[in-house]
């Protein structure tokens, strides 16, 4: 049967790191895998991810194009693979909304619940995975790597509004949540990994 696999931390917790070893375990099962992003995962989704990581824009304009983003994201890719049996997992889905938009900007939260409803108000993810590390980890990490995007030079109170977001839905949506310390080693959070998606198959 179909699952929706989201991944979902601040700026680097680490996810992008773990996706292809998610993909490779999935896939050695013989299950058919989509693997996307948002915003992104289409073509027009992919313009509009670049607008949204280098623009500045009034904070609903940002909601707005990361719910057209999705909009597309699931009639395009998500749905179709999940209604011919294949797993997806799809790198950022609506919590980063939650996170980000509600939780680091400060858009009022009845606002993103319209637009979950609007745009998938029958869809949610069948498992979360969190990761979560403290502000300082991520930013030492980000500042090893790469030149930053817009949402990535924000400061840390940003930061720390959007981790609280996350940790507060965790505890909302405990049933399809798995918070990962981040901090571990790259093989230990592994190992954790492989015996939550242990427990999908
Ligand atoms: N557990 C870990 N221990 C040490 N370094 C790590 C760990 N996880 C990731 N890293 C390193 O941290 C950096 C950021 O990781 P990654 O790109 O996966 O983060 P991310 O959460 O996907 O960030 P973003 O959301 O901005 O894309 C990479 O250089 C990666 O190798
Ligand atoms: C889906 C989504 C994403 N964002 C932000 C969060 C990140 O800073 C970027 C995506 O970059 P990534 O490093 O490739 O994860 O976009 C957001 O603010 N709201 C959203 O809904």
């Amino acid at each position: 049967m179909s699952k929706f696999i989201t991944f979902e931390g601040i700026d680097g917790a680490g996810k992008s790191t773990h996706i292809a070893f998610v993909a490779d375990y999935i896939q050695q099962r013989g299950i058919e895998l989509v693997s996307s992003r948002e915003p992104g995962g289409t073509p027009l989704g992919e313009k509009l991810r670049e607008i949204v990581l280098h623009e500045k824009m009034h904070l609903e304009t940002e909601a707005l194009l990361v719910f057209a983003s999705r909009r597309e994201h699931i009639a395009e890719v998500i749905e179709p693979a999940l209604a011919r049996g294949a797993w997806v997992i799809s790198d950022r889905f609506t919590d980063s909304s939650f996170a980000y938009q509600g939780g680091g900007r400060g858009l009022d939260r009845a606002k993103l619940e319209a637009l979950e409803q609007w745009v998938h108000a029958d869809l949610q993810p069948d498992l979360t995975l969190l990761f979560d590390v403290p502000l300082d980890v991520a930013r030492a990490r980000l500042d090893a790597t790469r030149e930053l995007d817009k949402f990535e030079q924000e400061k840390a109170d940003f930061f720390a509004a959007t981790r609280n977001e996350y940790l507060r839905r965790a505890a909302q949506f405990p049933q399809r949540f798995r918070v990962i310390d981040s901090t571990q080693s790259i093989a230990a959070i592994q190992l954790q990994i492989a015996s939550i998606l242990d427990a999908c198959f």
